[in-house]
């Protein structure tokens, strides 16, 4: 029986993975991590409910997060400190925070992934706009997410800018107008991420190219936070052979 502890369970990401959960007979939710205590009553008998990391009894073999940016690194190390192999979803992690993270990976012998998207598509767009970029070095992203979000730049922009920096791109000439409210404009790795937050959206990004007289866009959309479900279940899977902290799904999905 594969035990999972699930941080953030009962928010949107939470409840969906609980339902995943639910259909393979050899994995248990055995403990949620919740925020407030009137969230605890849709949970099965056999789950441990916590709210607070030194209320945590108990071993575990994978310790899922999907919590908020404030609360992931925190939740992340105290994982790996006690040999609870981490697949973190929730945004926000610094370049820094990785690396801390990575190193207490190692050290602890306890691997897992960090996966900014768990979308396959958004995988895909990701790893195409990243062979994308060395033909066409002149790029910019776009991402649209519900207004819930609270963070921005999204993590699957700003891992999208890491890969496609590495590839050799940049924006050519970043617009620094100003935006309107819902919107923001960042710079990150030289590449300029336009963020926005509209209803109706679950989460949507499109890699712009523009080489001379020619265009290449490469868009992704996520309708439903059930996208994300098939990328969890293979985390799920693998999480617990690791024994390094892996960064993107793809390292996951032999794509080189
Ligand atoms: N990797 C991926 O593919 C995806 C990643 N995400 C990321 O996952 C994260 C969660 O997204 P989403 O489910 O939409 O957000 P929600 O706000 O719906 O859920 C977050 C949950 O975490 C709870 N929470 C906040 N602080 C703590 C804490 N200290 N300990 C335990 N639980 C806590 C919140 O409780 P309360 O509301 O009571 O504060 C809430 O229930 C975000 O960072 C998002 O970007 C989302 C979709 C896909
Ligand atoms: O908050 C979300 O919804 C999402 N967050 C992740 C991100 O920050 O990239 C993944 C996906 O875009 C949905």
């Amino acid at each position: 029986m594969k035990t999972i502890l699930l941080a953030g369970a009962a928010g949107k990401m939470g409840q969906a993975i609980q339902q995943v959960i639910a259909k393979h007979d050899d994995w248990q939710l055995s403990a949620v991590l919740l925020h407030h205590p009137s969230a605890q009553s849709a949970f099965p008998a056999e789950t441990k409910i916590f709210y607070k990391l030194d209320e945590i009894q108990g071993d575990y073999d994978v310790w899922l997060d999907v919590t908020r940016p404030e609360t992931v690194f925190q939740n992340a190390a105290w994982a790996i400190e006690h040999h609870i192999h981490p697949i973190i979803g929730t945004s926000g992690l610094t370049d820094d925070q990785i690396q801390t993270l990575q190193q207490a990976a190692l050290k602890a012998k306890t691997g897992g992934i960090i996966a900014p998207n768990f979308s396959i598509s958004a995988v895909l767009m990701m790893y195409f706009s990243g062979l994308a970029a060395k033909f066409m070095s002149n790029a910019s992203i776009e991402e649209i997410h519900h207004p819930d979000k609270v963070d921005a730049p999204s993590g699957t922009a700003k891992m999208t800018a890491a890969i496609l920096a590495q590839a050799g791109a940049a924006t050519a000439k970043p617009d620094d107008r100003r935006l309107d409210g819902q919107s923001q404009s960042n710079l990150v790795d030289g590449i300029q991420i336009i963020s926005k937050r509209q209803a109706g959206y679950v989460a949507y990004q499109s890699v712009n190219f523009a080489n001379d007289y020619e265009t290449l866009s490469i868009a992704q959309n996520s309708l439903d936070r059930k996208s994300f479900m098939s990328g969890v279940q293979l985390a799920i899977k693998n999480a617990d052979q690791q024994t390094t902290l892996l960064v993107g799904l793809d390292k996951m999905m032999g794509l080189k």
